[in-house]
């Protein structure tokens, strides 16, 4: 166990008994939307309010998580599962002690694993949903059917689109399965690269209005980041836009989501390993 790996479990053991780590998926239909972006900002954003936030990231193979962090992972779920390494020891650490996973092979192919694999998993997952107020799961642009399950075990999905049509349509097609798969998904949408506000509003609107009327869902609005060009050169210079330019537009706005969202009471029926234990014995 190396020493990163030492710290984090005493500060587990540390902990007092304290609520399980809300599971959040964050989704796009499109790829180019914004997600990983977003997904780091956010967890940053959450670190900046006290909370404990890990990054798992299932993009496979087109991750991008660690360049945006700019962070080189040493390990991924992989190496859970072949080294039987724990937990804590693929964890990588970023700014503001953001904590990520790389999600490798190892944690998409959960739905087709044996018995004794997906057993080591829960109760490794245990102890990170312990360790952790908030995990995001940045999931790979497209649907497939393993993804959907993954996504529907989450507590949320955040479903990131633009105001372009083809990243609504997209965002669209992407909630018709994931309510097909699960009615009562809980789904909030994030408006990205909104030219003003009305863009953002109208963007939410036809999807919410699409959702409500032909799939008879009702999906909340998480808020809106607008286009701002220092998330491009935040993007460049590999370092997060909220703490390259805590001032600019982009920041500003997810100050607002932020606050905004740790209002929200949680809707916690199932939690991610129950759903997921249950998606897994339907399989
Ligand atoms: N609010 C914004 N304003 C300006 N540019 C943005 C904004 N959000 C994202 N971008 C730009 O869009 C690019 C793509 O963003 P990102 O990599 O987060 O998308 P993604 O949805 O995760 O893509 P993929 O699914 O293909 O991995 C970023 O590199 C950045 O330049």
């Amino acid at each position: 166990m190396n020493d990163q790996a030492a710290r984090l479990r005493s500060r587990l053991k540390q902990q007092t008994v304290k609520a399980e780590a809300k599971t959040i998926a964050v989704a796009s239909g499109k790829g180019g939307a914004g997600k990983s972006t977003f997904t780091i900002n956010f967890a940053l954003q959450l670190i900046k309010q006290g909370k404990n936030v890990l990054i798992i990231d299932l993009d496979i193979g087109m991750g991008n998580i660690d360049i945006l962090l700019g962070v080189t992972p040493k390990y991924s779920f992989t190496d859970l599962f072949e080294s039987h390494m724990t937990i804590f020891d693929i964890i990588e650490r970023g700014p503001l002690s953001v904590s990520y996973i790389a999600g490798g092979s190892g944690l998409a192919s959960i739905f087709s694993m044996g018995d004794e694999k997906f057993s080591y998993f829960q109760s490794e997952y245990q102890q990170l949903a312990k360790a952790f107020d908030y995990i995001l799961f940045d999931m790979g642009a497209g649907v497939t059917p393993d993804s959907l399950k993954h996504m529907i075990a989450a507590e949320e999905v955040i479903l990131v689109t633009t105001p372009e049509p083809t990243s609504l349509t997209d965002a669209y097609s992407l909630l018709k399965h994931l309510v097909r798969e699960d009615p009562d998904v809980e789904v909030q949408v994030l408006t990205n690269r909104a030219m003003n506000e009305q863009s953002a509003i109208h963007t939410y609107e036809r999807l919410a209005n699409a959702a409500n009327k032909f799939l008879g869902k009702k999906i909340n609005h998480m808020g809106a980041i607008p286009d701002d060009r220092h998330v491009f050169d935040s993007v460049l210079k590999q370092v997060p836009f909220t703490l390259e330019t805590p001032k600019c537009k982009a920041s500003k706005s997810m100050d607002v989501l932020v606050n905004q969202y740790l209002k929200i009471p949680s809707r916690k029926n199932e939690s991610f390993l129950e759903k997921l234990r249950r998606l897994v014995q339907e399989r």
